[in-house]
């Protein structure tokens, strides 16, 4: 048998207060798609990042060709060939793409990114599928785009084995799919990549090989031909994972939430939203598919008094409340779980204390004459980390070092414990792993059941199907589609999510198809 390229023996990595890695064995081979599997907080990322170098291993060994390396940086596992591409990438975003990739390199002042840096470039782009455009700033770029540049980027400096932290996470599954073509052409000409995600379906299509983790420790190793979903629950879970919900029948109430005819514009001035109309009722889970970037994120925003209303109307239970102040729709009972959890949801330098007031921090309950009632924070978190499980080592900590399952409850729990009129959710279970995507689901439920209107926002046709009374398609800015869902058919769902009628109409009306 052909040596390994990267072996890991005996990993430990330690916090305080948590085994997060407990003697982990990984083999990585050349040529191979290698996925690693784990709920939240397994140790998938902190194994990685022993790998990348940003972390020193409290014990065990890093060896490639069968030569044991030590990494004192993340510059000594590139010098390696080992880069990572992590979740929230590191990109300098008023740099142009070539300056960010040449960035850092030694020799290469990155605003001289000269003709010769750029060929190089290209090429690479070419050999894997990859091609961007290197003068364009990266905060224009879409999500994928700047993918692709980080990937690029590692690339460039030689990388022979990239770990993608859940790259699917941010993408649309249009852009999933390029990047499974091209991952595998990298991995055909003899890159070895490593793949950490939650989506099963994704590794039955795309691994070779599965390395799966648990608490900290290995679980298991699957082969090529012992992947599928049942056997990776099982080493992953150790138990069944609900594939549907119980509905909750009873009706529902009147109309909530209604988008008159909104108009907004995007980050980049352009019309985002145009002439959106729709409605959600109490006790009634309105289900939004559509690809990200057709002005969901922009729409949420809207509701929350986040973005500048152009036109129309927002009514929540008939008041307007377009271009309220976001305090303002707070306290009338509009709750919003952000795309951007650790961005806008939370504040990752702030510990739980405080994440979990900072809607009502102002309030008597908590907010004495100079200073906060600390016994009163401190019995709000208690309770709330309690009532939704989340896992935490202190309240006094951080809330950075937390997993994304964990996070998300802690947001959720926040945002649901003020028992809001309406709750708005982007993408709630992105980047979690089954059990979490569950508990996650069932608060939702539970929260239709106490007759709370939710615009769920989502990619995930399979979460809009299992959760959903109603579901919407949003394309371009507009609502193109509206059924109750029984009514719905996944197929067609999907074609709308392309806009493939709508851009029929557009064309026989001399409309640009994008704007
Ligand atoms: N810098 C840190 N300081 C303290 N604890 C940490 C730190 N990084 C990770 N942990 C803890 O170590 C454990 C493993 O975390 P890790 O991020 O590796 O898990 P994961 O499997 O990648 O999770 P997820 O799927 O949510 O990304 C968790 O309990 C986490 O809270």
């Amino acid at each position: 048998m052909n040596q390994s390229l990267i072996q890991l023996k005996g990993i430990v990595k330690k916090f305080p207060g948590v085994l997060a890695n407990d003697h982990v064995d990984l083999d990585i081979n050349p040529g191979e798609i290698h996925a690693i599997l784990g709920e939240n907080g397994s140790g998938k990322s902190t194994l990685m990042s022993v790998l990348a170098g940003l972390y020193k291993p409290d014990a065990g060994k890093i060896l490639l060709n069968g030569v044991e390396q030590k990494f004192r940086s993340p510059r000594d596992a590139i010098a390696c060939g080992i880069g990572m591409v992590h979740q929230h990438f590191k990109l300098v975003e008023p740099f142009t793409v070539a300056e960010n990739i040449t960035l850092g390199e030694k020799g290469n002042s990155f605003f001289l990114a000269n003709k010769e840096l750029k060929a190089k470039i290209n090429e690479l782009g070419k050999k894997y599928g990859l091609e961007i455009n290197l003068n364009a700033k990266v905060w224009q770029l879409s999500v994928g785009e700047k993918q692709r540049v980080e990937i690029v980027r590692m690339l460039y400096r030689g990388s022979k084995v990239l770990i993608l932290d859940e790259p699917t996470a941010v993408l649309t599954p249009q852009e999933a799919g390029e990047l499974f073509e091209n991952l595998r052409r990298m991995a055909s000409a003899g890159c070895a990549i490593v793949l950490i995600t939650h989506k099963l379906n994704e590794v039955e299509a795309i691994a070779d090989r599965v390395t799966v983790l648990r608490q900290g420790k290995l679980a298991g190793v699957l082969e090529h031909d012992q992947i599928n979903a049942k056997e990776m629950v099982r080493l992953m879970v150790g138990r069944a994972v609900a594939s549907k919900y119980e509905r909750d029948s009873s009706p529902v109430g009147g109309v909530v939430l209604e988008l008159d005819k909104v108009n907004a514009f995007n980050d980049m001035g352009l019309p985002c939203l145009r002439n959106m109309t729709l409605c959600v009722r109490e006790g009634e889970i309105l289900g939004l598919a559509g690809v990200s970037g057709n002005g969901q994120r922009e729409m949420a925003e809207v509701i929350a008094g986040l973005r500048q209303v152009e036109s129309g109307k927002v009514l929540l239970n008939n008041g307007n409340i377009s271009n309220l102040s976001p305090r303002t729709i707070i306290d009338l009972g509009v709750a919003y779980v952000p795309e951007d959890r650790l961005g806008m949801g939370l504040v990752p330098e702030l510990n739980a204390l405080e994440n979990l007031i900072l809607k009502n921090y102002h309030q008597p309950e908590y907010s004495g004459r100079w200073l906060l009632k600390s016994q009163a924070v401190a019995h709000n978190a208690e309770t709330l980390v309690k009532q939704y499980q989340v896992k935490i080592s202190s309240l006094h900590q951080p809330i950075k070092v937390l997993s994304g399952g964990n996070l998300q409850k802690l947001l959720l729990a926040r945002e649901i414990s003020s028992s809001p009129k309406l709750m708005v959710v982007i993408y709630p279970a992105r980047g979690l792993d089954i059990g979490a995507t569950e508990a996650v689901h069932k608060l939702l439920l539970e929260l239709k059941k106490q007759k709370t209107a939710i615009l769920l926002i989502s990619e995930d046709l399979d979460e809009i199907f299992k959760l959903a009374d109603r579901v919407g398609v949003v394309f371009d800015g507009q609502l193109t589609g509206d059924f109750p869902v029984e009514q719905a058919n996944l197929e067609e769902v999907g074609l709308l999510m392309t806009g493939s009628s709508l851009a029929k109409e557009r064309m026989n009306d001399n409309e640009p198809a994008h704007l």
